[in-house]
């Protein structure tokens, strides 16, 4: 990944006559990252996202892609070439062959053969609907419509690729299937924004997070940092030791909030082992700095391990409300 921004926006609003949508948004995403955009019904994604896009003009401020700016009413095809999108309600033609509507999008895209067959040998590859090729999209499940939309958004190989919901109405395996198709896309090079009420699937896929809130981007981050500021983590140290040298030693680290002694385990590999829960407010460099004090006190730790509060309940305690 480099620090080479993919998406910077100053000021980026949208106003519908008397509904401003968008404010005032300073965006900034690197390129070959994930970065996921969440937020209540409302809160002004799809819009954003749209005005990225090329589908909705600013009402002010500024986009640059890959560092190159939009230019307000004027067509910007170069641009547009750069940019995929999935929209949340992209129409898809029920008669046509999986091979001949992915065909009519690259031709709109001036892909000329041998190069043309082979992207699409490439994309349909990649969304694994090598067996539908010569379907009719009419017969295809949800999930299979929702990979062969992906596949026309990246069919131009795109730099950056803008989804709108592209989960929304899946099941589980389809949406592993959507997730495993953005990690290779993410692999092959392509920046990624996608928007979703789900928010485990964006904690397993993003480098960073975003929030929107009545329109403004009131969150933007890196999801580590976006853990280790605002979860409340809870470690597990076990030692072979005795529990109250060990919490004495706990007791003389700020960070350290709350100290519980757990019943012992009778079975499994730390059987005998005293186990402490401790609630810890640092980020992992000071976990890491805990451990250390710990083993150069002389306490026989065999197991250190934190857990991670979900990316739903920080969104939670973060103050906002429910996403779907
Ligand atoms: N074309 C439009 N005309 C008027 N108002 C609009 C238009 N498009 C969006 N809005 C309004 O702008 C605000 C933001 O809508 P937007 O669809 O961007 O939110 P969202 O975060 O994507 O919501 P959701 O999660 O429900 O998709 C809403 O109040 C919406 O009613």
């Amino acid at each position: 990944m480099t620090s080479e921004l993919a998406v910077r926006t100053h000021g980026l609003t949208k106003q519908f006559d008397n509904q401003i949508a968008v404010k005032n948004v300073d965006l900034q995403i690197r390129s070959g990252e994930v970065f996921g955009l969440i937020g209540p019904n409302g809160a002004g994604k799809t819009t954003l996202i749209r005005m990225l896009a090329a589908a909705e003009e600013p009402t002010a401020g500024e986009i640059y892609v890959t560092g190159e700016r939009f230019l307000r009413g004027q067509n910007n095809p170069d641009l547009k070439r750069k940019l995929g999108y999935l929209p949340d309600d992209f129409p898809l033609y029920d008669d046509l062959s999986v091979w001949d509507y992915l065909d009519y999008f690259a031709r709109l895209y001036f892909l000329k053969d041998p190069e043309r067959s082979q992207r699409l040998y490439e994309v349909i590859e990649l969304v694994e609907l090598e067996n539908k090729r010569d379907s009719p999209i009419g017969t295809l499940s949800r999930g299979m419509k929702q990979r062969l939309s992906l596949a026309r958004s990246i069919i131009h190989n795109p730099a950056l690729l803008l989804l709108d919901e592209p989960v929304s109405g899946l099941d589980p395996i389809a949406r592993v299937q959507v997730r495993n198709i953005i990690k290779s896309l993410q692999q092959q090079g392509m920046t990624i924004l996608i928007s979703s009420h789900i928010l485990s699937d964006l904690a397993e896929l993003c480098d960073s997070i975003g929030i929107m809130e009545l329109g403004s981007l009131v969150e933007s981050s890196g999801l580590q940092d976006l853990y280790d500021r605002s979860s409340q983590q809870e470690i597990i140290i076990s030692t072979l030791g005795n529990a109250e040298d060990l919490q004495i030693e706990l007791r003389k680290h700020d960070l350290v909030k709350r100290c519980e002694v757990l019943p012992n385990s009778s079975s499994g590999a730390n059987s005998g082992a005293k186990n402490v829960a401790i609630q810890f407010i640092g980020n992992s460099e000071d976990s890491a700095a805990l451990l250390r004090s710990l083993v150069n006190a002389g306490i026989p730790i065999i197991d250190f391990h934190r857990t991670q509060e979900s990316l739903e309940n920080i969104f939670f305690n973060l103050g906002y409300k429910q996403t779907s």
